[in-house]
Parts: C-alpha cells; sequence; structure tokens
C-alpha cells in the first residue's frame, strides 16, 4: 500500500514528507517526497512551547503555549502532505505522523509529541498513526529510536552484507547496527548537530554550520571535548536515547564561534566512534544519514574516526528523507500487528508493536 510519512525533527527547519510503497516488511518503491519549512514566526511558537517543555518538564498544568504550536504542527503538516498528494496524483492508503516532540524522558515514561493525528486525518481523509513511541516506554523501553526497523529494510534493499550501520545526524545522533543475520542494535551516540546549531544561532551567524565551514577554520580544544565526553550518557550500563538540551553549552561563550564549532564536531564524531565500540563487532560501511551528512568537516572527523561512510545520498537513498519514510513503514506495520521496537534497540523487554490509529471523521449528511 503507499503511505504516507511525516517527520518533524528536533532541529525545527520544519516538516519532512515522503512517500513509501510498503507491506510494512519490504520498501517495494519510493514515491514523493517535500520538505514544508516552518516560516520564523512558526518556528518562534515552536521554540516557546519546547522551551516552556523544559521548565515544565512532565510536572503539573501542561503550558499554554502548547497548544497555539500544536496547530503550528497540524497546519504545517496539512500543507505538507497536500504538496506530496498534489505532486503523487493520488492520496496515501495511511499516514504515519511523528509529531513534534517537546519532551522526552524515558525514565519517567514521559514522551510528549504535538500535533493532533485527528486534525490530520480529517484535514487529509485519511487514517493515521501517531504515538508510536508509547507502548514501547510503557513497557520499560527508552521509546526511542524509532527508525531502526527501517534501517534494516533499507541495507536489505541495498543489499549490504552485513554488519553495516546507520548513522542519522539530525539535532541527537543515533546508530543502528545491523548483523549479517539481521539483529538490530540501536541507540542515540550522543550530540548530533543540535549543539552547534545552538552556538551559531547564538551568534547570529545563521541556522547551522553550512557546509561546516566554521568548524573547518577552527581548532578543537582539546579540554572542553574530554569533559563533554566524560558525560555520564557515555559510562555506566551504555548509551541511552537523549535530550538535545543534555550536554553543557556554557564554556562555548569564552571561545570564537569556529573554535568552538570545532569542538563540538569533534564532540560528535567522537561520541559515534566511543558509543560504537559497545557494538558486538565494527560496522564494515557506516551509512550516514540525516542533516549531519550535507557537512564535510564533520563526515571527514567520522571518517577518520570509523572508516568507510558514505552519505545516504552517495548509495543512492535519500538521505534527508530516511526519518519521514520511515514514519510511513513504522504506521504499515503498525497496522499488521508487526513489532516496532527490540530489546536491542529501545531495550523493550520483548519485540513490541505499537502506535495508535485515527480514523477520518466521516461528515453525515442529514437529508
Ligand atoms: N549544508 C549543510 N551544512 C551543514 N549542516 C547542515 C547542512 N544541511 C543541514 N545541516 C544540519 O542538519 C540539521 C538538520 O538535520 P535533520 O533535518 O536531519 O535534523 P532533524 O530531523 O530536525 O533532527 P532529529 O533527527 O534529531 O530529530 C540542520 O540543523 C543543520 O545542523
Ligand atoms: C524522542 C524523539 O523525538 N527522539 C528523536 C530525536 O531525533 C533523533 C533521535 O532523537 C531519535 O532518538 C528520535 O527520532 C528518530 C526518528 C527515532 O526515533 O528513530
Amino acid at each position: 500500500m503507499l503511505v504516507m510519512g511525516y517527520m518533524s525533527g528536533t532541529s525545527l527547519d520544519g516538516v519532512d514528507v515522503a512517500l513509501v510503497e510498503t507491506d510494512g516488511e519490504r520498501i517495494e518503491a519510493f514515491g514523493a517526497s517535500a520538505m514544508m519549512a516552518f516560516s520564523p514566526g512558526e518556528c518562534a511558537a515552536i521554540e516557546r512551547a519546547t522551551a516552556d517543555a523544559l521548565a515544565w518538564n512532565g510536572y503539573g498544568d501542561t503550558p499554554a503555549s502548547f497548544a497555539a504550536a500544536a496547530q503550528v504542527i497540524e497546519g504545517a503538516h496539512i500543507r505538507a502532505g497536500r504538496a506530496v498528494i498534489a505532486q503523487a496524483g493520488r492520496a496515501p492508503d495511511l499516514i504515519g505522523f511523528h509529531g513534534q516532540t517537546l519532551l522526552h524522558r524515558p525514565e519517567r515514561q514521559i514522551t510528549v509529541q504535538i500535533g493532533d493525528p485527528q486534525v490530520i486525518a480529517d484535514a487529509l481523509d485519511v487514517s493515521v498513526v501517531a504515538q508510536m513511541r508509547q507502548d514501547d516506554l510503557m513497557a520499560g523501553g527508552q521509546g526511542a529510536p524509532l527508525v531502526p526497523a527501517y534501517h534494516a529494510a533499507l541495507a536489505e534493499r541495498l543489499g549490504l552484507a552485513g554488519p553495516v550501520a546507520f548513522l542519522n545526524v539530525g539535532g541527537v545522533a543515533n546508530l543502528t547496527w545491523i548483523s549479517a543475520d539481521g539483529e538490530l542494535i540501536a541507540f542515540d551516540t550522543g550530540p548530533g548537530n543540535g549543539l552547534i546549531d545552538q552556538v551559531v544561532q547564538a551568534r547570529g551567524a545563521g541556522r547551522y554550520d553550512d557546509g561546516g565551514r566554521f568548524a573547518a577554520a577552527g581548532t578543537v580544544d582539546a579540554g572542553v571535548l574530554a569533559d563533554l565526553l566524560s558525560h555520564p550518557h557515555f559510562r555506566g550500563e551504555g548509551p541511552k536515547s537523549l535530550d538535545r538540551y543534555d550536554f553543557p553549552l556554557e564554556w562555548a561563550a569564552a571561545r570564537s564561534l569556529e573554535d568552538a564549532a570545532a569542538t563540538l564536531t569533534a564532540f560528535t564524531a567522537a561520541a559515534v566512534a566511543l558509543t560504537a565500540q559497545a557494538l558486538p563487532s565494527p560496522p564494515k560501511v557506516w551509512i550516514v544519514c540525516g542533516g549531519g551528512s550535507h557537512n564535510p568537516t564533520l563526515m571527514e572527523a567520522l571518517r577518520d574516526l570509523l572508516g568507510d561512510c558514505r552519505t545516504a545520498n552517495n548509495v543512492g537513498l535519500r538521505g534527508d528523507f530516511i526519518e519521514a519514510e520511515a514514519m510511513a513503514f513504522l504506521a504499515a506495520r503498525s497496522l499488521r500487528g508487526l513489532p516496532l521496537t527490540f530489546p536491542g534497540t529501545t531495550g523493550t523487554p520483548r519485540p513490541l508493536t505499537g502506535g495508535t490509529i485515527w480514523h477520518p471523521a466521516k461528515i453525515v449528511e442529514v437529508v
């Protein structure tokens, strides 16, 4: 069936939407895709809700700003969906909707994604599968990452012999390791672009380090890097899922933008290498996707530490749409009751299906 998947990530750049022809086990074909950027006003509404969510932290009444941000999210998704439906010339059979994460506190079984699936189902007249992290969280999993099941399907489609790793560098970075016989291990490695974006934005130097130019012109501060790598995330029982705000940035104020960007870029790569040591065997090849794959300085740092790293685009995938495609694939799996998460991916005690379905309201005409 034709499934439309949506993702709006932590970097708040906009909504990604992609069509996939899939039965939830195999990827039969890729369909149209689009990216709907948030306007500055929309972005500000989501940023306000994100800041309020951090202060709220899941205790007490939800902040008033959530409702306005949810409307922004719904509107942007509906616009993006209509654009792709127009491109494809037909509506999808199903939608997988992630929503905008405002807070993720798996240790307290709290994960908050805003955007009402019913509003999207009604506007596009298609059933929507959403809230795909909840069942995993309630069963004791981390509720993230969700994408590994899709990475495994991509590896199969590409005919890659394992072990192979997918590294998604979004706001946070997460990896999926796939063994030769299909075993899955996944975790958030540490920061992706989120910290770099924060520093660049704080200096009024744009939204991100375009082409990795600032980092390329800076010097890595080895002391700061060592401090960052001593964070509890890198110790103890192995990596967990992360929030982009989990690492300190106060030190950056006393550094040049270039040096701060160089240090944070090195941190992103070093965090991958460090956490990858916990894998049963090193991947033969790394497929790098997400916005970070457009940063050559980061790609070079990754190659230095990991070896064979290829961008998803270089192996014929749509690197910027993998998460959106994954939401489509997972929605199809949810519909069939197939597992979305596994002990090796989120720490759930057993393979677990998840997601809730919202059907479009039918308007009954009274004659
Ligand atoms: N040309 C580029 N040069 C450098 N960095 C880039 C470039 N294009 C995108 N990025 C980085 O990628 C980020 C967006 O990545 P992506 O869309 O994968 O994140 P996301 O999906 O919002 O995050 P997450 O996966 O954590 O939810 C930008 O904020 C920026 O840091
Ligand atoms: C709670 C949440 O929204 N987590 C995101 C975030 O962005 C990257 C990383 O942190 C990943 O764990 C996850 O998203 C992808 C889609 C996932 O669950 O696989």
